[in-house]
């Protein structure tokens, strides 16, 4: 079966994002303090990868955030002066209902998604980026100057250790970031055999890197933890039954894993204050199809209808309990 959101041979689709624009001396967008503001989900791991970045940083009163609420519905995300939910905020900004109003005083021509985590520009009124891998990497040397030493010399993509981020990234953003997603939105059985597989032989290496060590890279914080760690805290919660992830989950079958997903939450701030359990679970257990300005269906976005056949009843699961175990 093939449509718009996957291959004919089932296989998921994702296109690429649209605004990639950096931060740095003497370009189009220089590093200024409360210049550029973050619109973010609590709910969306690629979002959660940027703020655990800020944080780590230290760039909470250089970049302000806003945060969404989880509940995406037929315009995309709202904002929580359009739909209230605890920890949901409006627009300080424009006063948006919805995340694709920013994008499109950006540039009211644009057609593609509209995504978080969005990287603005209050000076231009424009999106600088909507990558997070990109968004990651401003974040972690283009506000330096403004930073106490302490955080100025936090570096989560080290020169020395480039080579073997980049290799970890090659394989652990098909198979695990986006190969959970493969599996839960094939569109055929082959394609979702093939996802979880690809998860599960993924999860099995990861746990060998990570038997007996707190970070996947030597002995220190760098962003493949980062990225990393946004999937496995959706894991059970989240990927484990709505994307049909099951053969095993993390906190019995991933020992190593489950242990150094704990670390990181209770030890580290940035990653605790980043997670909000109630706006994951909320978002991937009850959105709504979103639909393209004049209310067209922007194809990709067909993939959250997936979310309202599996789940058409909304409910939102309790489990698992506790949402992490204690260290
Ligand atoms: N490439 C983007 C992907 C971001 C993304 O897919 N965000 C999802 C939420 S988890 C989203 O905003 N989807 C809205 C839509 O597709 O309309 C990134 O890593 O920043």
């Amino acid at each position: 079966m093939s449509n718009a959101l996957t291959n004919p041979d089932g296989t998921l689709k994702r296109p690429p994002s649209a605004f990639r624009s950096v931060i740095e001396k003497g370009g189009t967008y220089e590093p200024e303090k409360d210049r550029y503001h973050l619109y973010v989900s609590y709910a969306c791991p690629w979002a959660t990868r940027t703020l655990i970045t800020r944080k780590l940083k230290g760039l909470e009163d250089i970049i302000f955030i806003t945060v969404v609420s989880p509940r995406m519905d037929t315009n995309g995300w709202p904002f929580g002066s359009a739909n209230e939910f605890p920890g949901a905020e409006a627009d300080p900004l424009y006063d948006s209902k919805y995340v694709r109003d920013l994008y499109l005083l950006s540039n009211p021509e644009y057609t593609g998604r509209f995504t978080v985590p969005v990287l603005w520009d209050k000076k231009t009124r424009k999106v600088v980026n909507n990558e997070s891998a990109e968004i990651v990497r401003i974040l972690n040397t283009a506000f330096n100057e403004f930073l106490p030493p302490e955080k100025a010399k936090v570096d989560v993509y080290p020169e020395n250790l480039r080579a073997e981020i980049d290799a970890l990234h090659e394989w652990i953003y098909p198979n695990i970031n986006n190969g959970v997603y493969r599996a839960g939105f094939a569109g055929s059985q082959e394609a979702y055999e093939g996802a979880v597989n690809d998860v599960f032989s993924s999860l099995d290496r990861l746990e060998k890197i990570l038997t007996g060590k707190n970070y996947v890279v030597g002995d220190r914080l760098t962003e493949v933890d980062i990225r990393l760690w946004v999937t496995m805290v959706r894991f059970d919660i989240v990927y484990h039954g709505h994307f049909k992830c099951n053969i095993r989950n993390i906190r019995y079958g991933y020992p190593a894993i489950n242990a150094w997903m704990k670390n990181l939450y209770w030890t580290n701030t940035a990653f605790k204050e980043s997670t909000n359990f109630e706006h994951i679970k909320t978002h991937y257990y009850w959105s709504h199809t979103p639909v393209g300005r004049d209310g067209i269906h922007n194809p990709f976005k067909r993939w959250l209808t997936y979310s309202r056949k599996i789940n058409p009843n909304r409910i939102v699961p309790v489990g698992p309990q506790p949402h992490i175990e204690p260290l």
